[in-house]
């Protein structure tokens, strides 16, 4: 946890909680941190905002920088990742059901039981910021409220919440995981399905999703090497991805590194890098000059490939549905042998015959929560089926595409085993194709399991949980 002490605690000294205070609102003590978390949460809940967005832009806007950036930072990012935990904590410590409080009120809430469970921040202060922005904005009645619920929820440390609420481990260990990891239920169990375990592996997966991610950038092919992108950067050279460098957690914006700015290297995880490497390495017999990516948007794999190929006197035809998506793919891969075109992948009307074919299909996103803090609590089981049936329609589609001999690799975002496994088997039967083995084309990369699809981990492999599978025409 980082060790966030206010510059200024509103009330220094004594470790209880202040009791509410009596007469008129009165405007909080300056807290733009505590202020632009609040916001952003606020953003998150009513306009469907994404924290990671949202709030960068709030920090510019108000030019909150420094110490305050990286307290309204770890607030924000901490309290949509364990939003689901703190609320049953909180409804634990309600006299009133969630459902009847105020929306606004509950968000203020969440980021002062996220300051007294999972930072270590003092009590008194956590409180006390807390009820300041709730009396302001609501009046003394609500502020009250929300200290005698933030006074109930500092009784107990993280654990002893657990303890006291999260359902039994050896009844319910799924159950049990997903509350203490802060992870919904059926998230939880799409993990365990796909780990073959609800046991400690299950718990070092739900753990490293919930801690926040390095970043790591590509080093573009042809214009600098990953050792002196690390040298630059101050990064330091990627365990697997020849082309990749991880940055120090909280090295600060890296879209304003000056590689990045220069279009020389990308913000991107080292297993989108590695997926995109396996398309590249898997063997081929025959020409190898005409590469499709089928969902490019915005531009990531498409920027990677689009170097490799272009090296190689080749080219990449990019399809993207959405426009503003398209272009972004368009100016990732500026200067490369790339053609961008905006289209359905499931018929983009191009000539068949490509040599590699990559499919990385929409999906749940479930394999980078770590990255989109508010994600877990939005996504729906119901979400699941109807990306299935895209995924299988797209890779269908893909295989259309191929020539006799090409490889396609189908890679998603997520371990749930109906977008990863579940589509590649029901498309190798239907369209009769080949499912090569991936894990010789992820070199030096450890524990892919039995095959021949490969699965990557957070917690084994520091990456994002990307799924690779490799199919021969
Ligand atoms: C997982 S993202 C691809 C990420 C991208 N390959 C990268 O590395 O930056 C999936 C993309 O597919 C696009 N998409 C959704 N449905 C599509 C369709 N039917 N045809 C083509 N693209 C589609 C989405 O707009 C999204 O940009």
């Amino acid at each position: 946890m980082t060790d966030h002490r206010p510059r200024k605690p509103s009330r220094p000294g004594g470790s209880r909680p202040p009791r509410p205070r009596r007469g008129p609102a009165r405007p909080p003590a300056e807290d733009p941190a505590r202020l632009a978390a609040l916001e952003t949460l606020r953003a998150v809940r009513d306009r469907d905002a994404y924290a990671n967005l949202a709030l960068p832009a709030l920090l510019k806007q108000r030019r909150i920088t420094g110490r305050d950036a990286a307290l309204a930072t770890e607030l924000t990012y901490g309290a949509c990742r364990a939003q689901g935990m703190l609320d049953e904590i909180i409804a634990d410590c309600s006299a009133r059901p969630l459902t009847e409080v105020d929306p606004k009120l509950l968000d203020a809430l969440r980021l002062g039981a996220y300051q007294l469970l999972r930072t270590r921040i003092p009590s008194h202060a956590a409180v006390a910021s807390t009820v300041d922005m709730v009396r302001s904005e609501s009046g003394s009645k609500l502020a009250g409220f929300a200290n005698a619920v933030l006074r109930r929820i500092s009784e107990r440390d993280e654990q002893q919440w657990v303890d006291r609420l999260a359902p039994d481990r050896a009844q319910d260990p799924v159950g049990h995981l997903a509350f203490r990891y802060a992870h919904p239920r059926w998230i939880a169990q799409a993990f365990a399905d796909a780990l073959g375990t609800t046991g400690a592996e299950l718990e070092s997966a739900l753990a490293a999703d919930d801690a926040r991610p390095a970043v790591h950038l590509t080093a573009r092919p042809g214009e600098i090497s990953a050792e002196e992108l690390a040298a630059i950067t101050g990064g330091e050279e990627a365990p697997y991805s020849p082309y990749g460098v991880h940055l120090e957690a909280g090295a600060g914006d890296p879209g304003e590194l000056e590689p990045v700015r220069e279009g020389f290297a990308a913000v991107q995880d080292e297993g989108s890098q590695l997926v995109s490497l396996a398309l590249t390495r898997a063997g081929l017999e025959g020409p190898d000059r005409r590469w499709l990516d089928l969902c490019a948007g915005p531009g990531g794999k498409a920027a990677l490939l689009g170097a490799l190929v272009t090296l190689d006197g080749g080219t990449l035809d990019a399809v993207e549905q959405a426009p503003h998506r398209a272009e972004l793919v368009r100016r990732s891969t500026d200067g490369l042998a790339v053609d961008v075109h905006v289209g359905d992948g499931r018929d983009p009307g191009l000539e068949p015959g490509y040599d590699r074919v990559l499919v990385d299909a929409p999906c749940t996103g479930l394999g980078a929560l770590r990255r989109r803090p508010e994600a877990r609590w939005r996504r729906r089981p119901a979400d699941v089926p109807e990306l299935a049936k895209l995924q299988r329609e797209l890779l269908m589609s893909a295989v259309r595409l191929t020539r006799p001999g090409g490889v396609v690799a189908y890679v998603v975002c997520s371990p749930h085993l109906s977008e990863t496994d579940g589509v590649v088997s029901d498309v190798v039967r239907r369209a009769g194709v080949e499912q090569i083995d991936a894990r010789p084309h992820f070199p030096d990369v450890p524990d892919l399991g039995d095959g021949p699809s490969v699965q990557l981990w957070p917690h084994k492999h520091g990456t994002d949980a990307m799924f690779c599978a490799l199919l021969r025409v």
